[in-house]
């Protein structure tokens, strides 16, 4: 079985695959110091607890977060006894290779949601993330990446605020009954959640301009349901579009193994 893993700025996602579904997604937050015992005591725990059967000999790893992977490393060889695949480094081959300016190291989790959502829905993609940061991929006709947008996430948007200004307090999203808040919570609420709302809008109508082409939409992150249920932004809403990037890199690596 295969372990995959999907290291983001604020949170790790674990899921196990069985080579025809996810047996179960585990999520911690994000932290660089964690060690190798300290991922599996937790890991452990969590699969007793769920009872799950598993029998892991392979890991893949993407990371937004360099200094993680070295621990995840120390993980997979200690428990599992493998050497994992790590996306983004050369050993690791893609589907397609990204044509972007030369020397741009493109996040490995835009690799992975390119490979993923290519698979699932052919080319002429944008695919929205909403992670610590939103992202938006553009995938081509032959499902390369071709570049994108990167934007502060809504969370990071509420924090600045919160950060920045004396008097504004913490605000968790959610979608305003209106757009006028008559208090502060909804004032700030309006101003991420529209602000959002339209700053989706026109990067996916400018980025379709720019390729003068019909594309679909393709949202997933924590985040992305709030906006699909609210208003009509995306063609489709993804969950587990990172994971299923995941397997489909893994395939590739497997099959074209030498
Ligand atoms: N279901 C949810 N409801 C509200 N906030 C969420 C939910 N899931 C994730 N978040 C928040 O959304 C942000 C992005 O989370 P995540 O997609 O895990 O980011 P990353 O992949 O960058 O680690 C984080 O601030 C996280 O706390
Ligand atoms: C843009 C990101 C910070 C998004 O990370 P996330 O929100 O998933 O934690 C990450 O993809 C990254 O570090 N990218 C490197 C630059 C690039 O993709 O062009
Ligand atoms: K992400």
């Amino acid at each position: 079985m295969l372990l995959a893993i999907d290291c983001g700025n604020t949170n790790t996602v674990f899921s196990i695959w069985d080579g025809d579904k996810f047996l179960c997604t585990l999520r911690t937050s994000t932290h660089h110091a964690r060690t190798a015992d300290a991922y599996f005591t937790w890991f452990s725990t969590l699969i007793k607890h769920y009872e799950i059967d598993h029998d892991i000999s392979e890991v893949i790893i993407s990371s937004t977060v360099p200094r993680v992977v070295w621990n995840l490393r120390v993980f997979a060889d200690r428990f599992f006894n493998c050497r994992p695949l790590v996306v983004g480094k050369p050993e690791c081959l893609l589907p397609i290779e990204a044509r972007v300016d030369a020397g741009t190291i493109v996040g490995p989790d835009r690799l992975v949601n390119t490979a993923g959502a290519f698979d699932r829905h052919g080319g002429d993609l944008i695919v929205v993330d909403f992670g610590t940061a939103t992202t938006f991929d553009v995938v081509a006709a032959d499902g390369a990446y071709i570049g994108g947008v990167i934007a502060p996430g809504v969370n990071l948007s509420l924090e600045a605020l919160h950060n920045a200004a004396a008097a504004l307090p913490h605000v968790d999203i959610a979608k305003p009954s209106f757009v006028i808040g008559t208090n502060t919570v909804a004032c700030i609420q309006s101003g991420v959640f529209w602000g959002y709302v339209g700053l989706v809008r026109e990067i996916c109508d400018r980025i379709k301009a720019e390729r003068d082409r019909p594309m679909t939409i393709v949202a997933t992150g924590g985040l992305a349901p709030l906006f699909q249920q609210s208003v009509d932004l995306f063609d489709s809403f993804e969950d587990d579009l990172t994971m299923h990037g995941l397997t489909v890199i893994h395939n590739h690596n497997k099959e074209n193994a030498t």
